[in-house]
């Protein structure tokens, strides 16, 4: 088995490459390019209307891109129809520029004898960045090698004379890929709305307490203020306070006197008058002997005292006259 050489392959791929180009004979390999039945995944989700077209084609500039997102996977099918003569196997590759990118070929690597169709490639963005492709970019590579003989059994499976992408192959693609980067992505923005979460947080937590420090500090002012006006003008303290209680329409009512604080009340009143009586210049008794004075306990207007003489003026009653003679 043997490699085509360059001179080989120009002789031969005219004939087994649907527009061949000499352009695209590289040493010992022939560059394929990018067709226009291209697809690649999504880390958003995809219509599911049945309308909705799962296949892109690409077509002329400006509709001429495929974009390969980083952790995306895409299938490209090559622009040439490629055949292998039952003498030969061919092998394909993706081009070293393309794999710098972080583009990896996922699909396999050999063409059967007796291939004829185009080829698709199915890839992978490993890369940080997003993947360009271009319709018409020679992206491929292919090799041929003689076989040691003509191969009994060649190739006759259903991609036989394949063109474009079969919709079975796109079954399960179309959903939404959680692709590293996308993840990573996310978890980014995650940490940085958690991040302006606290901060936004630490500032509210901030205001609130300073705003309570405050409300603290004003509230211990007015007790002080009211507790030194209490101390120093209770009476005009409790008259205010009793204006304010009404106008903040509470009504204030005195409180009745306890009736054992009023029994006293007089008891003590009586004391004072009684006492205030005594305490009165008493008329003189001028008929006691040696003219000795006594006083006399008040009685209400009207009553008579009995120890008071019945003439004041020095005349004699019979049981008077009857003491003295005795
Ligand atoms: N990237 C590739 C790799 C291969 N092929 C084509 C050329 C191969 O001759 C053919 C079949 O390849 P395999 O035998 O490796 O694959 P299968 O056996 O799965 O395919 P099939 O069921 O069609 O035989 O597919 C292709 O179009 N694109």
């Amino acid at each position: 088995m043997a490699f085509w050489s360059g001179e080989e392959l120009a002789q031969h791929l005219p004939g087994l490459i649907d527009g061949f180009n000499v352009k695209n004979l590289d040493c010992a390999s022939y560059r394929l390019s990018v067709g226009d039945q291209v697809f690649a995944t999504s880390d958003k989700f995809s219509s599911s209307a049945p309308s909705a077209a799962l296949v892109s084609v690409l077509k002329d500039p400006p509709d001429n891109l495929l974009r390969i997102r980083p952790g995306q996977f895409a299938f490209l099918m090559t622009l040439e129809s490629v055949r292998v003569p039952n003498y030969a196997l061919a092998l394909i590759s993706i081009r070293a520029g393309y794999k710098f990118k972080g583009l990896i070929n996922v699909s396999g690597f050999h063409v059967d004898p007796g291939w004829d169709g185009k080829l698709l490639f199915s890839v992978y963005n490993a890369g940080p960045a997003d993947v360009i492709v271009e319709r018409g970019e020679p992206m491929f590579l292919i090799v041929y090698a003689d076989l040691d003989r003509d191969s009994a059994k060649t190739y006759n499976g259903a991609s036989q004379r394949q063109v474009d992408i079969k919709a079975s192959l796109l079954a399960n693609m179309t959903e939404q890929v959680f692709s590293p980067l996308m993840l990573q992505r996310h978890l980014a923005d995650l940490e940085k709305r958690t991040n302006d979460f606290a901060i936004k947080l630490d500032g509210t937590m901030s205001l609130i307490r300073a705003t309570l420090g405050a409300l603290i500090t004003v509230v211990g002012l007015i007790l002080t203020v009211l507790g030194l006006f209490a101390t120093l003008a209770p009476g005009w303290f409790g008259a205010t306070l009793a204006k304010t209680l009404e106008a903040a329409g509470y009504e204030i009512r005195q409180k009745a006197p306890d009736s054992s604080t009023e029994d006293s009340a007089k008891k003590q009143r009586t004391v004072e008058e009684l006492k205030n009586a005594g305490s009165a210049p008493a008329p003189m008794d001028t008929s006691t002997k040696g003219g000795e004075q006594r006083k006399l306990a008040s009685k209400p207007a009207g009553e008579k005292n009995s120890a008071e003489p019945t003439s004041a003026k020095g005349k004699s009653h019979p049981e008077d006259s009857a003491h003295k003679n005795q």
